[in-house]
């Protein structure tokens, strides 16, 4: 077993396709801790699964009737579970002095969750090993300045002596992250529950301001890039590749396509995704200085991301918890907010936005609150609360106008 170990809060799509590989092939061993105890027994009895790469085959070649499916696999080994139940299993992975760092990806609102046991590993590392060492968070999550808000989570369970020890030992790294990893589902020749289908690409990019240092710590990473202007690089995935998808999701919801590529490649949708991408690269090209024609090609790129038929992502998973999505710095407001700044027209965007207001899934309990709320409400006030955007106002105009024309949409369930 490798001498430098890795704990990773939540084995699901992106623990286990993105970030537990990459700190594989860096030479740790990766400890995943989750509260799904058929997953943490079968990492437990193989130690290892492979991670199955699903090439984009073009919309021409699908055209053309060729072949669609391009696999590649890669192996991951040196891998094991603790229960977050447990919590003498996980403060003993804290206490290890090989325990280099703890990366997590379980969603935004499980930070909270998972902040105590965080908070008590930490406790039983300063017990076992005092002042030698030090550690690194990498939170994994789709939102700005997730590291920070585990952080504070984390801190308000420690007394204040505990807290000087992890301001001195411990890093708190924020990060982007990117690799488009839906839930395995019939991936070809695999019989290991453990397996996980991914495209190709992936982006890692972590704050090296915030990373502490040793001897023994070498950043970055295998496959991680390190900067000192993060921000861009966290607002320039959120808002192009997070807001195509969701508006996407939320179009393609309405039209009834089940996946995303399939609604990606219908030309109504394409339009207004094409469209909103293109308002939030004008807002993030005055903000963060981008280059134009690079800026343009990340779009494609991004466009081309969305249209892999061998990842048939689900539209209900990329659209899960719209709340969330409609937060003011999230992918949806976050860019209108941003665009809005340099007086760059926005329509687009609304509209997308418009889009989530009609998602209307029964076993997501955001979307259920959403509904209910325009119920009582009604969609004059939901908007108005939610967006920020007064009645009146040409934003709020402009999303009930499109929330009008997009119900006409909606497919029979
Ligand atoms: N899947 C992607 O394409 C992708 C890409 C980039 C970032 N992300 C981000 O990664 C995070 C995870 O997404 P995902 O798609 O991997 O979700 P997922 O549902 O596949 O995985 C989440 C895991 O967290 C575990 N979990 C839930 N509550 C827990 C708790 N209290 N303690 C420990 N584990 C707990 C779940 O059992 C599950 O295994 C999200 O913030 C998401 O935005 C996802
Ligand atoms: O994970 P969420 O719910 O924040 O967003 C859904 C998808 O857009 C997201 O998981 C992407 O697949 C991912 O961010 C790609 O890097």
């Amino acid at each position: 077993m490798p001498h430098k170990k890795a704990i990773h809060f939540g084995a699901g799509n992106i623990g286990r396709g993105f970030i537990g590989p990459l700190l594989v092939q860096s030479g740790y061993h990766v400890v995943f801790a989750d509260v799904d105890a058929h997953i943490i027994d079968e990492l437990n009895t193989k130690h290892s699964y492979q991670v199955h790469i699903l090439d984009n085959a073009s919309a021409a070649a699908l055209d053309d009737g060729q072949e669609k499916k391009k696999q590649r696999r890669e192996s991951v080994d040196s891998v094991s579970g603790v229960l977050t139940t447990h919590m003498d299993d996980v403060i003993k992975e804290f206490e290890d002095p090989a325990m280099q760092i703890v990366t997590t990806a379980v969603g935004p609102p499980v930070l909270a969750k998972i902040a105590p046991a965080i908070a008590q590993g930490l406790q039983g590392r300063r017990r076992a090993i005092g002042e030698r060492g030090v550690l690194n968070v990498i939170a994994c999550e789709n939102m700005v300045n997730q590291t920070t808000l585990l952080k504070d989570l984390v801190m308000q369970h420690l007394p204040d002596d505990d807290r000087a020890w992890a301001d001195a030992h411990v890093g708190w790294a924020n990060c982007s992250v990117d690799r488009i990893v839906p839930p395995a589902d019939g991936l070809d020749g695999s019989n290991n529950p453990l397996d996980v289908g991914v495209e190709d690409f992936y982006e890692w990019v972590v704050d090296e301001r915030a990373l502490k240092r040793d001897d023994d710590v070498h950043m970055p990473l295998a496959g991680m890039k390190l900067t000192q202007d993060l921000e861009g690089y966290i607002h320039r995935k959120l808002f192009t590749l997070n807001c195509g998808h969701a508006i996407t999701a939320y179009l393609g919801y309405l039209k009834g396509y089940r996946t995303v590529d399939q609604a990606i490649r219908d030309p109504q949708i394409r339009d207004i995704v094409k469209g909103a991408l293109e308002e939030s690269g004008f807002a993030l090209i005055r903000r963060h200085g981008f280059d134009e024609e690079e800026h343009r090609e990340y779009i494609e790129k991004t466009l081309t991301r969305f249209e892999n038929p061998n990842l048939k992502d689900d539209v209900n998973r990329v659209g899960r918890q719209p709340l969330r999505k409609l937060g003011r710095e999230d992918r949806l407001l976050g860019p209108v907010y941003m665009a809005k700044e340099y007086q760059i027209p926005v329509s687009d965007l609304l509209r997308g936005i418009a889009a989530a207001f009609l998602y209307d899934i029964k076993d997501d309990p955001q979307s259920v609150e959403l509904r209910q709320k325009i119920k009582d409400k009604g969609i004059t006030k939901t908007v108005e609360e939610i967006t920020g955007f007064e009645e009146g106002s040409p934003e709020h105009e402009i999303i009930l106008k499109s929330y009008e024309e997009l119900s006409k949409w909606r497919q029979p369930n």
